[in-house]
């Protein structure tokens, strides 16, 4: 199987690398040539994944067009705000029906559209064919071959059989889902509640705050992706609470490390300079509010980290406005038909 992986970031490098081990002829793509010069020669990303050595099969290139000739599944592993860019820069050199697959967990900054979504806007006539990968998989484990479940979640079965086929290794477990934005969403708000958490041991906070934060964190997310037309059980799986529970706990995680710089009193540019990766928490927080907004859902973990990324709040004052809310219950009703999706 031919596959053409757009980005050469941590996640790209070690999507691209468990395909390469999987026999997979796999060609990833990135702008800079230093990248794909080291990958294609030396077998390592040193920017990315210092401690990883790649298969020698492996091939990369800068010329997008040689990375898509052919290719039967493309996957996008960009930050989401290179999403529509690259999807962009890639349709008219698409050929054939390729699986459009996409690993991101953001949303386009422009829209707030899921990837999915922004994909929907460029390939109308594609659905059938879109895939997303979900699920706690720290690209630093992966690329060492430590023992890992993902989600592939696709309007057809067809489709995520094909990238759980594409995908399954001794090392890897995939699950297939037919909720596709309930997938999404969880990989994408996960990461909010992830700043929250490294907030919250910024500030030298307990366990006892963590499992707050990552509960009831849980509770909002599922509450805006049940407007949003994903399905419950979805938030209790693997790109669920499965992401949640992995990014908030992680050293490896991005959006942890960007909040407990924050906890500790560094700004959030001094804060995301230091981590120098992709960071989608700062912008789903934004798009989460809005949602939450229009929609008219109450998202108070996202509000008040809202208020500490772009309002100046002190993270402590934030804590403070969170617990001193008025009593509420802690179960809320959901429609039976929201509890599980299935594809007939
Ligand atoms: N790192 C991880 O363990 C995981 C990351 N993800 C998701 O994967 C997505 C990508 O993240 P990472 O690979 O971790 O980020 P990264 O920060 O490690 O790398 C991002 C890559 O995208 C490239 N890029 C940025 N803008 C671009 C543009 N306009 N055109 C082309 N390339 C561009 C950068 O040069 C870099 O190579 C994010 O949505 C992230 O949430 C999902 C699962 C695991
Ligand atoms: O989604 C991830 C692991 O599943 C990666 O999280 P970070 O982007 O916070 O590193």
């Amino acid at each position: 199987m031919r596959v053409a992986v757009l980005g050469a970031g941590s996640w790209g490098t070690a999507l691209a690398s468990a395909l390469a081990e999987n026999r997979c002829e796999v060609t990833i793509w990135a702008r800079d040539a230093r990248i794909t010069q080291q990958i294609q020669s030396e077998h390592i990303n040193t920017r990315y994944l210092p401690n990883a050595k790649l298969p020698a099969s492996l091939r990369a290139t800068t010329d997008l067009k040689t990375a898509l000739m052919d290719a039967e599944v493309v996957i996008y592993v960009v930050p989401s705000a290179a999403m529509r860019e690259v999807v962009e820069l890639s349709r008219p050199l698409l050929s054939g029906a390729p699986i459009l697959c996409h690993a991101v967990k953001g949303f386009d900054p422009t829209t707030g559209s899921t990837m999915t979504d922004l994909l929907l806007e460029y390939h109308p006539d594609a659905r059938d064919r879109f895939c997303v990968i979900a699920g706690p998989s720290h690209a630093e484990e992966v690329v060492e071959g430590l023992p890992t479940t993902i989600v592939a979640a696709a309007y057809t079965r067809a489709t995520a059989e094909a990238i759980q086929d594409l995908l399954m290794s001794k090392v890897l477990r995939v699950y297939t889902n037919p909720d596709v934005k309930g997938a999404e969403l969880g990989g994408a708000l996960k990461n909010i509640i992830a700043l929250g958490v490294g907030i919250a041991d910024g500030l030298g906070f307990g366990d006892n705050a963590k499992a707050a934060l990552m509960t009831r964190g849980l509770t909002e997310i599922a509450r805006i992706g049940l407007k949003l037309g994903a399905s419950v059980l979805t938030f209790a799986g693997l790109s669920g609470v499965g992401d949640l529970i992995v990014t908030c706990t992680s050293l490896h995680s991005r959006n942890y490390r960007t909040g407990k710089l924050l906890g500790q009193g560094k700004s959030l540019e001094e804060a995301l300079a230091e981590v120098g990766m992709a960071v989608e928490g700062v912008n789903a927080t934004r798009i989460a509010i809005q949602l939450a907004s229009s929609h008219g859902v109450e998202m108070p973990i996202a509000n008040a980290l809202s208020d500490v990324l772009f309002h100046g709040k002190p993270p402590r004052a934030a804590v403070e406005d969170l617990m001193g809310r008025a009593r509420v219950h802690e179960i809320e009703e959901v429609a039976r038909d929201q509890i599980s999706a299935s594809w007939n």
